[in-house]
This record gives C-alpha cells, structure tokens and sequence, in this order.
C-alpha cells in the first residue's frame, strides 16, 4: 500500500494589490506556500518583495486581494495579533540592541508577546515569574536552534556579523512561529557564513516550520529553495522550481540579460 503524501498550504496570497499613490508597489499577486517548505522571493531593486513581507505581516493592509494564513484571512489584523497566530519575521537591516545581551535581544522580542502589564511586571507575582522562566526558556531554545546559546551572556554587538543576523533568527523563532519570512538573511555574510546559515534553515524546515525569504544572492536562493517566485514591477512573472525559474525568459529579461546562477 502505498503512503499519501497530503500537502497542505500555510499561506496563500490571493490578487494581492497595493498602492502608493499612483505606484501599485504590489500589482494583483497570487501565491501558495505549502507548509514545510522553503520559498524564495527574488525580484529587482523596488520589484515590491519587502512590501509583499509588510503585508504579510500586517505593517500595510492590501487596497484589495485576500492573504490567508491556515485558512483564515489576515489582511487587516495588527501585526501583534499576527505574530501570535504564528507568523514571525526577520528585517533587511539588523535591529539588535548592541549593548544589551544575547539572550535579553531574544527576550525583549517575547515580551510583546506575553499578557504581563507594565505594573505586573514591577510587582513580580508568582505568574510573572512563571512567565518569566517560560520566556527564557523558548529564548534559550531558540539560541540553541541557532548555535548561539553559549553565548547568550555577551554583549550583541561584540558577536561577528554573521551570528548578529543568526540572533534576529532566533529572536524570530522564540516566539514558536510556524512561518518565518526572512527579508534578505545572507546580506553582507562571507561564504562561510552563508554556508552555516543555510544548514541552519535547513534544520529549522526539518522541524517542520515553513520558510519564506526575499534575498539577492542567487547561489544561496538557488540551491536553498523548493519554489521560487519572482517579482517584477510589483508583479509576479514566474514561479517554479529553481532550475523552471532559472532558465525562464522573463526571469532573465527582469535581470537585463544577466544571467541567474
Ligand atoms: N510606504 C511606502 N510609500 C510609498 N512607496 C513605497 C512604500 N513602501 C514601498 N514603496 C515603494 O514600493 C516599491 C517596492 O518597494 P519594496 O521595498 O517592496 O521593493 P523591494 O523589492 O523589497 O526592493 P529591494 O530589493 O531594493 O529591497 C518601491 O518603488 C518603493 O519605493
């Protein structure tokens, strides 16, 4: 007997538009993320990917279009109700704070996230300190994901660059998402770098979590990605599996003839 393979998709845009003025930055996109894999968004400068990242996470509503996540819609939920339901995000540059430690830049994200007041926090109630120890608990597991746990106790801006963006990953994850979208992660990484940050997406899709990133580097996307989109003038014009996406005329015209490897 032969074993069903189901999948399910996580996200899915639906004739997502938005405009600015008279700019349509995002221009009546479809797409459909299936839960466990890893998407690539590539795209020319301005091509509308961190804008399409801004309405997922709810920073912009759509002017029209649906964006549902596990079936239910989003579009106009705040990006707090959001992050809970379990979509967590990484940005295009590193917003740490550098004089605070490893493990409080994971923490500091999980705050928002809990139902302590500022007055809970000051009376320090059994509840307060249970969610207190829960909290670095998840902000630990997150470092450990991201093999940054033995450093949770140094200074954010004394760790290299590479594991500066690995942090953001993890501060990203402690919330427990179960879609994480990563706006440019490789940016700036020397080889080496990327190479480990690869592997460790890897493990985080193994886990079971969905991956969804925008980034330049094509060697990286290329060989990291189950499907790729590729966004032009805020409109999609290809999608597939990166060696469809590679050889496709309209990828290669939107890249001036540039060739994608
Ligand atoms: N809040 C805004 N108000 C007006 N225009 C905006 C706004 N946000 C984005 N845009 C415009 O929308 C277009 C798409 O921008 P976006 O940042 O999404 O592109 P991108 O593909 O992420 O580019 P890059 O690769 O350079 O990061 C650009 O022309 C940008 O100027």
């Amino acid at each position: 007997m032969g074993v069903k393979y189901m999948t399910k998709t996580i996200l899915e845009l639906d004739n997502v538009t938005i405009r600015f003025g008279g700019l349509t930055a995002v221009d009546s996109v479809d797409m459909k993320i299936e839960e466990g894999t890893i998407r690539a968004l590539i795209g020319p400068n301005g091509a509308g990917k961190s804008t399409i990242f801004n309405l997922i996470t709810g920073i912009y509503a759509p002017t029209a279009g649906e964006i549902r996540f596990m079936g239910n819609k989003i579009n106009g939920l705040k990006p707090h109700v959001i992050t809970k339901m379990g979509i967590a995000r990484t940005f295009q540059n590193i917003r740490l704070f550098g004089e605070m430690t490893v493990l409080d830049n994971v923490k500091i994200g999980m705050h928002c996230r809990t139902c302590t007041g500022f007055l809970g926090a000051l009376v320090r109630s059994p509840r307060v300190k249970a969610e207190e120890r829960a909290i670095t608990e998840a902000s630990m597991e997150a470092l450990k994901l991201m093999e940054l746990d033995h450093k949770a106790d140094e200074l954010a801006m004394n760790l290299p660059y590479g594991e500066q963006r690995r942090l953001e990953i993890a501060r990203a994850l402690a919330s427990r998402p179960k879609l994480i979208l990563l706006d440019e992660p490789a940016a700036g990484m020397n080889p080496q770098e990327k190479q480990t940050l690869m592997s460790m997406i890897r493990k985080i899709q193994a886990m079971g979590l969905t991956i969804f990133l925008v980034e330049h580097d094509m060697k990286f996307v290329m060989s990291l990605s189950d499907r790729i989109a590729v966004l032009d003038y805020g409109r999609k014009i290809a999608a597939g599996s990166p060696a469809e996406v590679q050889r496709n005329p309209a990828v290669i015209a939107a890249y001036l003839g540039k060739e994608v490897v």
